[in-house]
């Protein structure tokens, strides 16, 4: 069974660790004595994707939920690769992983990214990112709408907040969402209150570090964790039944 989609299953937000490939078992280890729901592999941030090299990473991190996202540079990642090779990539991981993150603007390939995704039972993420600025609501919606038609099992959308007008239309994205999955995070500090709130309104998934800082707004695990905790009861109640 996939680890991830049961967990979606249970109805409750999700706390996602962001990794690269730096000292993978100890970051696993980690992970699973912190009660990590779900492992984000940044493979875009490794410094090798030669396949067993990623093959090894998504290993380390067994009896977790892995996520592979592979960001490409336009959409404020690492990968600068091709698209040829980066669809190679998700095609190796898909089938030992519980999840891929592609973009809808990897026109290209994100179909056969969910494909490949699809085929072993790998729940497909579409996302769209935009580190500049948060865009009206009609360009958004054109964004769920694009990833449905790709056949995203969820859709993701991660865009700059500078203005609390800013995080209502994201908040309305969401209460209006309908039964389309969806992950919604407002990036930068306005932002900061989506990762904790926004799972509230029906966000699947909200994102953390452990360490460093990657992405502005972001709360680390240790904190994030409490506060889901304290806000979300049906989460709190399950990390207490795992905790006991
Ligand atoms: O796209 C996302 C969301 C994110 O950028 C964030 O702002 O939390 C963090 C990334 O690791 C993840 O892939």
């Amino acid at each position: 069974m996939n680890g991830m989609r049961a967990l979606l299953g249970l109805g409750i937000p999700l706390i996602a660790v962001s990794f690269s490939d730096d000292d993978s078992e100890r970051a696993a280890a980690e992970a699973r004595s912190a009660g990590v729901d779900v492992a984000e592999l940044r493979i875009d941030r490794f410094s090798r994707t030669d396949a067993g090299h990623v093959r090894a990473q998504v290993r380390a991190f067994d009896g977790l939920p892995v996520l592979a996202t592979v960001r490409s540079a336009a959409e404020g990642g690492g990968w600068t690769g091709g698209e040829e090779a980066r669809l190679e990539l998700f095609r190796e991981v898909a089938p030992l992983v519980d999840a891929v993150d592609v973009e809808l603007s990897a026109r290209a390939i994100v179909a056969d990214v969910v494909a490949a995704a699809h085929a072993h039972d790998a729940v497909a993420i579409v996302s769209y990112h935009n580190f500049d600025h948060t865009p009206d609501i009609a360009e958004l919606d054109a964004v769920v709408r694009g990833a449905k038609e790709v056949g995203a099992d969820i859709v993701k959308i991660s865009t700059m907040a500078t203005t609390t007008a800013d995080l209502k239309v994201l908040a309305s994205l969401l209460v209006n969402s309908g039964d389309t999955e969806m992950i919604v995070i407002a990036m930068g500090a306005i932002g900061t209150a989506s990762r904790i709130f926004f799972p509230a309104l029906g966000s699947r998934l909200t994102y953390t570090f452990i360490g460093h800082q990657p992405t502005s707004g972001q709360l680390d695990y240790a904190e994030t964790s409490a506060l889901i905790r304290k806000f979300h009861p049906a989460y709190d109640e399950r990390k207490g039944a795992v905790d006991a």
